[in-house]
């Protein structure tokens, strides 16, 4: 580790901790804290705003972040700012953007903002080329080109399902043009789960794979095929669309290359939204609001390009991150989205946070000195409440907090729906920093567990993408103060491998893993 980076460090390390309450009123013992901002100048210091479009078209958008019931503080931003300035952060950042080899380990670039017109010229025109394809075969679709279809069943996993997924959990709500279903599990539930809400004279299978190789989605994509082929479809290849960066395994399987889009493979699985595999969002929801998605990603792009230091918000939420991983021992994070329509962002972020972050070593194979990425836990309020908070609140792990809620309700209802499901938001924020004494131990609460929330204005495509965007900068921002790849994800290979091995056969495993294929007939 470099000389700046541990002096760094040590200047964190040797902040005082002033509790949150003490922060906001900028009152500590011996008269520390003097001249720190308190009261709503805190608030003003550590809330940023992010805003996009024009109000002329009804195209304009925007989220507050507000860290300021974080632990963050002057003196904490500047060392911290430090800490980014010693990783060499605006250089990374410039690296990333500019499409150089960042994904050292693969020797690849990472070209996910450039599929959203953030990046070098040659990987924008590339991502601009494959969407002019996508837009065309989703039009084609819509106008009837391959018959009437109704149905997608998108079969895809991990980076190639998750997004689709919760984009259309989130978007296809009132107005879908064709009816989404994301199956991922090799377990044939799933799949049955999808084919008994379709009709196969008019379902269309999307087979969404980076390396089309990938055993639960092949299985998946020749079993939907059978079930199209069982059930009257004469030609069942010419009902599915093949979105991967491995074009030539999809044509060999037996897709039209008329219907192969193809992602550069600089393109990680779990930031690949923004290219193909966000066909189904295209195709479920239209084109205008896949590319309002991409614009809202965009504006967040902008402000993560050209802002620096702790007025970055993606770094200054990093900032915070590491802070409570590594000098207060947080080992995981929860999102709660207060927001039905971002129900599954919690998991979305659980793969792109846990498997770009989750790592023992440097980008340089040196063994990581401090605690990686936290896991990332959480659900949707207000059900979480009601399920997990009594931990939170009261249980002895100090657990740093996300919520995400939107001032424009997604429900026709009445409007006490929202405004009590917003109060409750905000009321958990404000509890968990407060506390309160209460009038025996079991009816005390500690406070001063942090929190931050993301207000949007609303719930639509261009939220999502900036929502999305900010989270992937924010996991870049880490891996950068850790000095860590976040592009590779190795860790997922050892138990492929043996899956692969017990699948062949005549291998022995442990006495237990034996026991285990033996009591399951499948030894
Ligand atoms: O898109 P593919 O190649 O099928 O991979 C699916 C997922 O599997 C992983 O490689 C992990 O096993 C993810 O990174 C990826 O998103």
């Amino acid at each position: 580790m470099s000389n700046a980076i541990a002096s760094a460090w040590k200047r964190i390390e040797a902040c005082a901790k002033p509790t949150l309450g003490e922060l906001f009123s900028a009152r500590r013992d011996g008269g520390e804290g003097a001249g720190e901002p308190a009261g709503s100048d805190r608030v003003a210091m550590l809330t940023g705003r992010i805003e996009w479009g024009s109000a002329d078209d009804g195209t304009s958008g925007a989220i507050l972040f507000d860290w300021s019931k974080t632990h963050l503080d002057t003196a904490l931003l500047s060392a911290f700012e430090d800490l980014a300035e010693a990783r060499g952060f605006a250089s990374k950042r410039e690296a990333l953007l500019a499409g150089d080899i960042v994904n050292v380990t693969e020797g690849r670039s990472a070209t996910h903002t450039a599929q959203r017109g953030t990046g070098a010229d040659a990987d924008v025109e590339e991502a601009a080329a494959l969407h002019q394809r996508m837009k065309l075969l989703v039009e084609a679709i819509h106008g009837g080109a391959l018959g009437e279809i109704k149905h997608l069943i998108h079969v895809g996993i991990g980076g190639s399902a998750l997004g689709p997924a919760m984009a259309i959990n989130a978007l296809a709500r009132d107005l879908a043009l064709v009816d989404v279903h994301v199956v991922s599990n090799i377990d044939g539930v799933a799949l049955e789960d999808a084919i008994e809400a379709c009709d196969p004279a008019t379902t269309l299978i999307a087979v969404a794979s980076k390396t089309f190789t990938t055993i639960e989605t092949m299985t998946n994509a020749e079993s939907a095929l059978k079930w199209l082929a069982d059930n009257g479809v004469a030609d069942p290849s010419g009902r599915v669309v093949a979105l991967t960066a491995s074009p030539e395994k999809a044509v060999e399987w037996g897709v039209d290359e008329t219907r192969v889009l193809p992602f550069p493979e600089s393109v990680g699985g779990r930031y690949s939204l923004w290219s193909s595999i966000g066909f189904p969002v295209a195709l479920g929801v239209g084109w205008d609001d896949f590319s309002a998605m991409l614009a809202g990603a965009q504006a967040v792009d902008e402000h993560f390009a050209s802002t620096d230091g702790r007025d970055n918000l993606p770094l200054r939420a990093a900032f915070a991150d590491r802070y409570y991983a590594r000098v207060r021992g947080c080992e995981t994070r929860a999102v709660f989205a207060y927001d039905e329509r971002l129900a599954l962002l919690p998991s979305y972020l659980q793969q792109l946070e846990m498997e770009s972050n989750g790592k023992l070593v440097t980008a340089d194979g040196k063994p990581v000195d401090e605690p990686t990425a936290p896991i990332t836990w959480g659900g949707v309020g207000t059900d979480a409440q009601h399920a997990v908070f009594q931990l939170l609140h009261q249980g002895s792990h100090l657990v740093p907090i996300d919520f995400i809620a939107s001032i424009a309700p997604g429900d026709a209802l009445d409007p006490a729906h929202h405004r009590i499901l917003l109060m409750n938001c905000f009321a958990q924020g404000a509890a968990l920093m407060a506390g309160d004494k209460g009038s025996e131990p079991a009816r005390s609460y500690p406070g001063d567990r942090p929190s931050a929330t993301m207000l949007c204005d609303d719930i639509d495509a261009a939220t999502l993408g900036a929502l999305i965007a900010f989270h992937e900068h924010r996991t870049f921002s880490n891996a950068v103060l850790m000095g860590i790849n976040p592009f590779d994800q190795f860790g997922v290979e050892l138990g492929k491998a043996i899956a692969r091995k017990i699948e062949k056969g005549g291998e022995s495993f442990d006495a237990s893993t034996e026991a285990l294929l033996d009591a399951a007939g499948l030894a």
